[in-house]
């Protein structure tokens, strides 16, 4: 059975694909130093390390005393707002934690690597298109451009050690386990479709639009959301993938669906049958206005297709968000 350490694999994205690729006969050891993290989000399947990858000695030790056949690297900071208040704390996590991952990877000789990259990279040059993986790169926040170096990285890592790599660039990742075992635990969000949902559960009291005057039909921002458990098929496929001997290569994540905030507004009060305290605020700092996915790439190579939609994936976060 090969084993494959997850960086990360404490948060939302990690814990989902952890299950997922221990389901799929896959071993699996997660790193991860829970600073937004959760230990119980770990599938108790897999061993667990409480370690901050940036530091490259101790990293390396767990290479030390497991033997790993590939690194599924997540672990990072997300948020665009908050890269844009400080882009530096973007950089240290994104840029120099992968640095070091990278680094151990290649001293321990591990040659399959794969990567939680993001849309965001294509900025608004993917304005009214779906974007394709050769759309050119125009990162608006500092969040975008940690991950897009780190795409670079990759490439001239890989050159030199001989890795073979998969890049995913996800769209806006959303939901929760149907059957109510995992979600995104964080208790104050700043996503989308949780902070809508915490809203309607009366969590917070009125929920922000940020911006109504983006170069869009309804004002707001047009983005794909795609459910974690789709996503975490993805990272199954992908690894099946790399262990065929695939060469390495970046796949686009997104269901190719478009959704204006207001839309996901309109769909979450219709699936919940509840009305939502709403307000129009300032833009936030960093925003695209229009992000979608031509997945063309990742169905036909990895036979990957996505299967739920909006809906479910607002009604499982409602749920799960209703238990936490
Ligand atoms: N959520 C999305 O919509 C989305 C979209 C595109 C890309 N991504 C990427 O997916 C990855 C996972 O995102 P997520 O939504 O699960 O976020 P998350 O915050 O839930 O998970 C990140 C995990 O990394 C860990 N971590 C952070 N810095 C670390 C470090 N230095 N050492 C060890 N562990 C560290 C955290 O504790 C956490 O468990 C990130 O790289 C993110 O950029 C997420
Ligand atoms: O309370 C809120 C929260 C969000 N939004 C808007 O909703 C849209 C989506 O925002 P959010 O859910 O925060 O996602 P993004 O900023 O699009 O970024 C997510 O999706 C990217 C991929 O597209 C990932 O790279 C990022 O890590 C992930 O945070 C944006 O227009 C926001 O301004 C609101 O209007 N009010």
């Amino acid at each position: 059975m090969n084993t494959i350490l997850v960086t990360g694999g404490a948060g939302y994205i990690g814990s989902h694909t952890v299950t997922k690729l221990l389901n799929s006969n896959y071993n699996v050891i997660v790193a991860d130093d829970l600073s937004t993290g959760h230990r119980d989000a770990v599938d108790s399947r897999a061993k667990f390390y409480q370690c901050d990858v940036s530091d490259e000695k101790q990293f390396s030790k767990i290479f030390d005393v497991e033997q790993i056949d590939a690194v599924l690297h997540c672990a990072g900071k997300i948020v665009v707002s908050e890269s844009v208040k400080d882009p530096l704390k973007y950089f240290e996590h994104n840029v120099c934690g992968l640095n070091s991952v990278l680094r151990v990877v290649a001293d321990k000789g591990v040659n399959k690597f794969m990567f939680s990259s993001t849309a965001s990279i294509y900025g608004n040059n993917s304005f009214n298109i779906k974007a394709v993986e050769s759309t050119p790169i125009a990162p608006t926040n500092p969040y975008a451009e940690s991950k897009h170096i780190g795409e670079q990285m990759i490439h001239w890592v890989s050159e030199r050690y001989g890795i073979n790599y998969v890049i995913f660039r996800y769209f806006n990742v959303a939901g929760a386990m149907l059957d109510g075992s995992n979600g995104l635990r964080t208790k104050n969000p700043t996503h989308l479709i949780p902070s809508i949902n915490s809203t309607l559960l009366g969590k917070r009291e009125v929920f922000e639009i940020f911006g109504d005057d983006y170069k869009t039909e309804d004002g707001t921002c047009i983005r794909d959301f795609i459910h974690v458990f789709d996503l975490a098929k993805a990272h199954q496929l992908g690894m099946d993938y790399l262990f065929n001997d695939g060469t390495s290569t970046v796949f686009n994540l997104g269901t190719e669906q478009g959704y204006s905030v207001k839309q996901v507004v309109d769909a979450a009060q219709k699936v919940t049958g509840l009305t939502l305290n709403k307000k129009i605020s300032e833009r936030r700092g960093g925003d695209p206005d229009f992000v979608l996915a031509n997945a063309t790439k990742a169905r036909a190579t990895l036979n990957w297709s996505p299967e739920y939609t909006l809906g479910d994936m607002i009604l499982s976060d409602y749920n799960w968000r209703k238990k936490l």
